[in-house]
């Protein structure tokens, strides 16, 4: 399956939720959206889906052969949580399955491939009521999957997933990836984009602000320092030295300009050690590890 965003915008009220988004997504794709939180992901993700539709531009999906209702068989979406259920894990994948048009047989033939791949056979007869997080999110999957659309959306399909289950699942992504499955899942776990992606998009308050081939996603630990008493002639020469990655100056009233600067983990002693023979007092230092 082809899609085409054009110009899509999505309003509620006032409050502009996407905006101006184009984009083509490719048949056997995959396209890894990421972004702060609210930045609009799972409502892209809706709109992919045909849940709701665009307050301006269009969304086109592109199937070759097929009607509109053979177009959301195609498409296969796991929400974000999969909401609490008083059906056995079973019996609600069967009634999901049935509801796709797919026959008892079928649909417990694959289910009981996956029950038995992600551990979960023992515990198919009981509540999803009863469910850990990380069970109902290994449902959540299994329904999206059922009877193998041609366009598969995800939304954070690693969380709460113990390390097996996630290669386990990566690994039959990659096998559906084979057969020209579209995905596009939103998601900012790095086995995702290193075995997964072919593109990823950034998203920020609504928009596209990049996109980026999975190798620039490069995850390095990082040290976040503010600094006081640096002259601005001294943080304009250490904006550019090696290991600097973002340097920015925030005059607040009455107060010392304070400057805050993220830099590589690997460089930070170095640089520290630059920002006090220049003067600076150092305010504090965090390190974060990715
Ligand atoms: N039905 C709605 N009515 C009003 N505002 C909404 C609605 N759905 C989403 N929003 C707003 O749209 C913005 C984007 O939300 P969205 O859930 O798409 O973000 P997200 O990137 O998926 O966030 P997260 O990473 O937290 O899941 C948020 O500000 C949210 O409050």
């Amino acid at each position: 399956m082809v899609i085409q965003l054009d110009e899509v915008s999505k309003r509620y009220g006032e409050k502009v939720v996407i905006s101006d988004v184009s984009l083509q997504i490719n048949q056997g794709e995959c396209l890894v959206l990421m972004g702060d939180n609210g930045s609009g992901k799972t409502t892209l993700l809706r709109l992919l889906a045909g849940l709701i539709y665009p307050t301006e531009g269009k969304v086109l999906r592109k199937i070759t052969g097929g009607t509109k209702k053979t177009l959301i068989r195609r498409t296969g979406y796991a929400i974000d949580r999969l909401p609490v259920t008083n059906f056995t894990a079973e019996d609600y994948l069967l009634a999901m399955g049935l509801m796709q048009g797919l026959s008892k047989k079928e649909t417990l033939y694959q289910t009981g491939v996956w029950f038995e791949l992600f551990g979960l056979m023992e515990d198919k007869n009981e509540l999803i009521a009863s469910y850990s997080k990380g069970m109902r999110q290994k449902v959540n999957i299994m329904q999206s999957l059922l009877g193998d659309p041609e366009l598969l959306l995800l939304d954070e399909p690693l969380s709460g997933l113990d390390r097996n289950s996630q290669k386990n699942l990566i690994q039959l992504l990659s096998e559906y990836k084979k057969t020209k499955m579209t995905l596009v899942c939103a998601s900012h776990e790095q086995l995702i984009v290193s075995e997964l992606a072919d593109r990823v998009v950034e998203m920020h308050r609504g928009k596209l602000i990049r996109l980026l081939q999975p190798e620039e996603i490069v995850t390095v630990d990082t040290t976040l320092v503010r600094v006081t008493n640096l002259s601005e002639a001294d943080a304009k020469i250490l904006s550019t030295a090696e290991g600097i990655i973002e340097l920015s100056t925030q005059s607040k009233k009455e107060a010392e300009p304070e400057i805050t600067i993220i830099m590589h983990s690997s460089h930070s002693d170095i640089l520290l050690a630059q920002i006090l023979a220049k003067g600076g007092s150092i305010q504090s230092v965090t390190r974060e590890e990715k």
